[in-house]
């Protein structure tokens, strides 16, 4: 057994209704964890996202890179972007992110926040493309980061921390009734990696 890893006997259930999120804990000891952080910092072909807001396109810092099972289109925030071929090391990880949450999926989400200065606005991901409630699975690398859910009628907001190595599945209703964001906070210096694993349906 791996000392450093601190896996749950359980996932712990976030969400009280409307939606379904359950954290695993650290699937991937630190040791190993740290080595996924640097091979995918140096292996991924990192692009600044880019969205078209009010006919003007803006770029972010946060870096982005989205890879599948076939060559997909995915559209979001007005932009439609190709996918690029799973990478080994994305098939390893995908594997062991199907095994832990029983789920399966076939394209991946990459995003590189430099610091802690970079973070992801209030949003859900309830694009055309996405299975419908399908479960999306956010595995984290590098540093720990505070992940926050905000009810869209009630306003009633739950946060945790992610750790390194860590793994959180969203799925049933979640998109529809909750928002999630990852706050800036000016506290944290070091880069943070994760990856959301998807399940794409062809138009
Ligand atoms: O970085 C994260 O933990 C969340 C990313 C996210 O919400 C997304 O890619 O849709
Ligand atoms: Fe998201």
């Amino acid at each position: 057994m791996d000392l450093f890893s601190t896996l749950l006997d359980q996932p712990i259930s976030l969400l009280p209704y409307d939606g379904d999120v359950d954290y695993f804990g650290e699937i991937i000891s630190l040791g190993d964890s740290d080595y996924y952080f640097h091979r995918l910092l140096n292996n991924i072909d990192w692009r600044c996202d880019q969205a078209i807001i009010f006919g003007k396109t803006i770029e972010t810092k946060r870096k982005v890179a989205w890879h599948a099972a076939e060559c997909f289109s995915y559209t979001y925030s007005n932009i439609t972007k190709t996918a690029l071929p799973f990478t080994d090391d994305l098939l390893s990880l995908k594997a062991l992110v199907e095994r832990h949450s029983g789920e399966t999926y076939n394209s991946c989400l990459l995003n590189l926040y430099h610091s802690g200065e970079e973070g992801m606005a209030w949003h859900s991901d309830g694009e055309d493309d996405l299975k419908d409630q399908g479960a999306i699975a956010s595995l984290s690398f590098g540093a720990e980061r505070k992940f926050a859910f905000k009810h869209k009628q009630s306003k009633e907001v739950f946060s945790l921390p992610l750790k390194a190595g860590s793994l959180l599945v969203m799925k049933g209703p979640t998109q529809q009734y909750w928002l999630h964001r990852l706050p800036p906070t000016k506290l944290i210096k070091g880069a943070r990696i994760n990856l959301t694993f998807r399940t794409i349906v062809k138009a």
